[in-house]
């Protein structure tokens, strides 16, 4: 992994850690308190040999020592806790920064990427830097101060045995130092994975119907499997890697220990240290074992979180919309309906298709019902994706009240259109959850309306629970037509300016299209209604009707103006909606 890749992990953490540095110091700080009253066991160690050799009482020295030990335990015990609450928080604070720029992610990101993959992102590569937080910075923190700070004291005992100790660990880092690279790779690419598992297992649950009727099941499966056994591929090939730098560290305290007992020994021979120094700095090899597992664990450990930051950040590299804190107002019902207008507007979702739009221009005034048709493909839906910005034109205008789009606060754009889409989603939860999905404060009574108006009161009587019963994922207990009326009531409810229905082709039986197309009709007098229409008793009602073909506007009329003046318009009323109205 590059450097300032590496660089940027730590910034990345020390990021999400800033709003608990507070809470990570007293961790910190307990936890070296706790790393002192372990090293000044040797010492009194050392002081009680020296009594016994001289045939002192050790009662102080040992009453010291179990103080000592008790005081390790708790404040071990208190350290432990706050370190890890600290690095929960992180976590937290983790999820909810990434999650905050999910929900502003553009629909282009999202057009490119894999909801499930983004999902694992927010949940499992984020748990990750709880151990990032806990074993690599406090690991890291912590193990080397109380390192040095052991070093610091060999060096008190005797400089010559601390030369050799240092010999060892220098060694062990050479070594540590080639792993880290290999740990890195092998977690990015288990994390990565888990990824792919994510979004292999969304495909399959988001269509389990479909999956089944085509029994692709085993197929799926081992798709699934297949991710999910590359990602422990990968996570033992990083174990492997981590257990080899962890056995390493602690080789090299053993090696240390023989040597300095060695070398000690020959020392107490020439009598340059007594016995109590030498037992006293082979306790503190001993104590350096700890340090040194606590440093490697924390570079081994590095790698695993900053290979899940690098997926992170790569969420946060896709484009977004501003951030905001609150909804803008919607509108009170008073204002005036809103005007629509492209000039010239030429669009491609991305790069490398084709385009879209190729110069489209009409004019749509305040009020009234606009329908467009055209043949499938010919880019009416993706009029109305311009008008949300759920996409930016490539070239030209697209005006709502006259003012550019583009100039528009997105959000306060999106408060004036109520957009029913065409497959309708309803989202889980209660029936009134959906209703009041767009406009959370709508009044009791404007619901009552909105339901009246789409033809859901038989609905709402006959469910259990009434308003309160659950749809189920994505409206799964509603049939087609009803999901399409709940998203009509949804929409309806936001007293919109302007009202972007996308029809669904045959949702809707006779009974319930005649009523759906009087309350659009009814809507139609108060507010700008557009409607991609494939029913014909829509056109024939429409004030204009706007006629798409291939990313062009053919003709723009009346259904009477338009049977006679448009080829196209003539040959789709004979037969498309004359057969979808039949
Ligand atoms: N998110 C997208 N990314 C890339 N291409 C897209 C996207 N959405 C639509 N397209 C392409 O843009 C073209 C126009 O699509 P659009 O949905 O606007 O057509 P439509 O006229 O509404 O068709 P239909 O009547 O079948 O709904 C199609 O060729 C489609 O494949």
């Amino acid at each position: 992994m590059p450097t300032d890749t590496r660089k940027s992990a730590w910034r990345v953490l020390l990021g999400y850690v800033r709003p608990h540095r507070g809470a990570l110091a007293v961790g910190a700080l307990l936890s070296l308190t706790m790393g002192a009253t372990g090293l000044a066991l040797p010492l009194v160690a050392q002081d009680l040999i020296g009594s016994l050799s001289q045939d002192e009482s050790i009662s102080g020295a040992l009453m010291l020592l179990s103080a000592l030990v008790l005081a390790n335990a708790v404040i071990g015990a208190l350290g432990g806790y706050v370190l890890q609450r600290t690095a929960e928080s992180v976590v937290l604070t983790a999820r909810r920064s990434l999650t905050s720029y999910l929900m502003r992610l553009r629909i282009s990101a999202v057009d490119a990427s894999e909801p499930g993959d983004l999902l694992a992102r927010a949940t499992s590569d984020t748990t990750l830097l709880r151990a990032m937080t806990t074993e690599s910075l406090i690991g890291f923190g912590t193990g080397g101060l109380t390192l040095v700070a052991t070093l610091v004291m060999m060096a008190l005992v005797d400089a010559v045995l601390l030369l050799v100790t240092l010999g060892v660990i220098v060694v062990t880092g050479v070594v540590i130092g080639l792993i880290v690279p290999v740990i890195n790779r092998a977690s990015k690419r288990a994390q990565d994975s888990v990824g792919e598992m994510g979004a292999a297992l969304e495909r399959v649950l988001g269509a389990l119907r479909t999956v089944k009727a085509s029994s692709a099941e085993e197929r799926e499966r081992r798709a699934v499997h297949a991710a999910a056994e590359e990602s422990w591929r990968a996570s033992v090939r990083a174990a492997k890697w981590r257990a080899l730098a962890g056995n390493t560290a602690g080789l090299s305290t053993q090696v240390a220990f023989i040597t300095v007992l060695a070398v000690g020994g020959a020392r107490v021979a020439t009598g340059a240290i007594d016995v109590g120094a030498l037992v006293a700095f082979l306790l503190y090899v001993f104590y350096l074992m700890a340090p040194i597992q606590e440093v490697v664990s924390a570079i081994t450990q590095y790698q695993v979180g900053s290979a899940a930051i690098s997926r992170i950040q790569e969420v946060r590299e896709l484009p977004s919309e501003p951030e905001r804190t609150a909804a803008p107002p919607l509108p009170t019902g008073e204002e005036k309906p809103a005007s629509v207008a492209f000039r010239d507007v030429h669009f491609r979702y991305t790069p490398e298709l084709p385009p879209v739009h190729h110069g489209v221009t009409f004019e749509i005034p305040p009020r009234g019902m606009t329908a467009f048709v055209g043949p499938s493909g010919a880019g009416k839906t993706t009029v109305f994706s311009l008008i949300e910005r759920f996409y930016d034109a490539t070239d030209g205008r697209v005006l709502v009240d006259g003012r550019d789009v583009g100039e528009w606060d997105v959000a306060e754009l999106r408060a004036q259109i109520g957009y029913v889409e065409q497959d309708a989603p309803v989202l889980s939860g209660s029936l009134r959850d959906n209703l009041l999905f767009g406009a959370p404060d709508a009044t009791d009574e404007a619901v009552a309306g909105a339901l009246a108006t789409t033809r859901l009161e038989d609905l709402v009587r006959r469910l259990p629970d009434g308003l309160e019963t659950l749809v189920g994922h994505r409206g799964t207990k509603l049939s087609g037509g009803e999901r399409q009326r709940v998203a009509i009531a949804r929409a309806l409810l936001r007293r919109p300016r302007l009202l972007l229905l996308d029809e669904a082709t045959s949702q809707l039986d006779a009974v319930n299209e005649a009523a759906l197309r009087d309350a659009v009709t009814a809507a139609a007098r108060d507010t700008t209604v557009l409607v991609v229409a494939h029913r014909l008793s829509t056109v024939t009602s429409a004030d204009r009707i706007v006629v798409m073909d291939a990313g062009r506007v053919l003709a723009v009329g009346t259904h009477g103006e338009l049977v006679a003046g448009s080829e196209l318009y003539a040959e789709l009323a004979a037969t498309q909606f004359l057969t979808a109205s039949a």
